[in-house]
């Protein structure tokens, strides 16, 4: 357990080694809380500020004090829609995607049966929204536009900053989800019209439990957590401060490695894919494939289940997911394949393969190795493959 070949990076990372070294002070040696105006508090209170740099600077954010540390990117998308409502009360709408995070689709949908409106934009067959339906869907009522930066299961970018731009002449407060964008495309949130913005820091080697929500200065802003005055009386709680001292130092090292996770990388994840569409017949690779993270490879293979190439990939040590981690226990296809209007042929057997830097090319080569021989060994078992395959093998078909 725990050894093999981690191909399930855009459901957590391993913490790179240098974010421990990092934090291990600030167990047992730093410890004070930071509120305490004595040495062992102050210490630490300079230890966060630091951190809070860190993430400004990864983000291109204007002003440190624009970032609110919290425990994850759900407890920052919670706040984001919360405090567009609290602030904004003749404002009622929501508008966002059916492509988005549970963290964003449940939360409106628990707000939808309580006096608010939410709107979704749809995608089409790449997974790719349109700027201008999103203009469409704005109106004086609109409280809060939330739209993902990049795609959890495909990787799809999408166009925030021209919709941020769109918002603001709407006089409408944008919200980015970019758990999946952080620390993995340039961000520079001082140069867009972006209210506020989420992220966690296990999706870029930070420990699990820790994240932050960017909020622009002049952007209105109500609590979600009362009861402290604890960064600066937006979150109240006292600080994880091992934690934030990792995220923080977890985006230092973000910023340094983007340029090999756009190149060294993304070069891994090409040749995953070229691999994959050259040795396997009847395979899809679902998403925008200009515009997507350089990490993310999604591809639905037809006629087997994704459940079980996952377990047979974990019998040679290798781990990813189908679809996202959260919606892998169920045997519906995701909600995103099903918003692209991916066939259920197909999108019952995606898998989604995400990398990071710690990912080799032998790791690569390995997965090229046994992945063929898995897909026709659970083929050859599928009457429906049986059924069908005359027909494909030698159809000119679109899916
Ligand atoms: C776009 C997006 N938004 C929010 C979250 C939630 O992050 P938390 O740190 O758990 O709060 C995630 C985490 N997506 C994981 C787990 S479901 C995946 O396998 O895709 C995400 O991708």
């Amino acid at each position: 357990v725990g050894k093999g070949i981690y191909l399930d990076n855009n459901a957590t990372t391993r913490i790179d080694p240098k974010v421990v070294e990092a934090m291990m002070p600030y167990f047992n040696t730093y410890y004070g809380n930071p509120s305490s105006q004595h040495g062992f508090g102050l210490a630490v209170d300079r230890a966060i500020n630091h951190a809070r740099e860190q993430v400004a600077d990864l983000l291109g954010a204007a002003h440190p004090d624009e970032i609110i540390f919290t425990s994850c990117a759900t407890e920052s998308d919670n706040t984001a829609i919360w405090t567009s409502l609290f602030t904004q009360k003749d404002k009622n709408e929501i508008v966002t995607t059916k492509l988005e995070h549970p963290a964003i689709l449940d939360t409106c949908s628990f707000l939808s049966g309580r006096g608010v409106e939410v709107k979704y934009l749809s995608a089409n067959h790449l997974g790719d929204i349109d700027p201008a339906e999103f203009e469409k869907l704005l109106n004086p009522k609109t409280a809060l536009a939330s739209i993902m930066w990049a795609n959890n299961e495909t990787g799809n970018i999408y166009p925030v900053p021209e919709m941020a731009e769109i918002a603001a002449a709407h006089n409408v407060v944008f919200h980015a989800a970019a758990v999946q964008a952080v620390g993995k495309i340039p961000i520079n949130l001082k140069d867009t019209k972006i209210n506020m913005l989420s992220f966690s820091g296990h999706k870029l080697h930070a420990p699990k439990g820790i994240g932050a929500l960017y909020v622009r200065r002049g952007t209105r802003f109500i609590p979600f957590m009362h009861g402290g005055h604890q960064e600066r009386g937006r979150r109240a709680g006292t600080e994880n401060v091992p934690y934030i001292v990792g995220l923080g130092m977890a985006c230092e090292l973000a910023k340094s490695h983007l340029d090999d996770l756009n190149t060294r990388v993304r070069a891994l994840r090409d040749k995953l894919e070229k691999g994959i569409v050259n040795t396997i017949p009847e395979v899809i690779v679902t998403g925008d494939k200009t515009h997507r993270t350089p990490n993310t490879l999604n591809v639905a293979f037809k006629f087997v289940e994704g459940e079980a190439i996952l377990l047979m990939l974990n019998e040679y040590g290798i781990a990813a997911s189908s679809g996202s981690a959260c919606s892998s226990e169920s045997l519906e296809p995701s909600h995103v394949m099903q918003a692209m209007g991916i066939p259920f042929s197909a999108a019952h057997g995606t898998i989604r393969f995400s990398l990071s830097r710690f990912t080799t090319e032998a790791e690569i080569d390995e997965v090229l190795r046994v992945l063929p021989g898995i897909i026709q060994r659970l083929r050859d078992m599928s009457p429906y493959w049986n059924e069908n395959k005359p027909k494909l093998i030698n159809a000119d078909h679109e899916f």
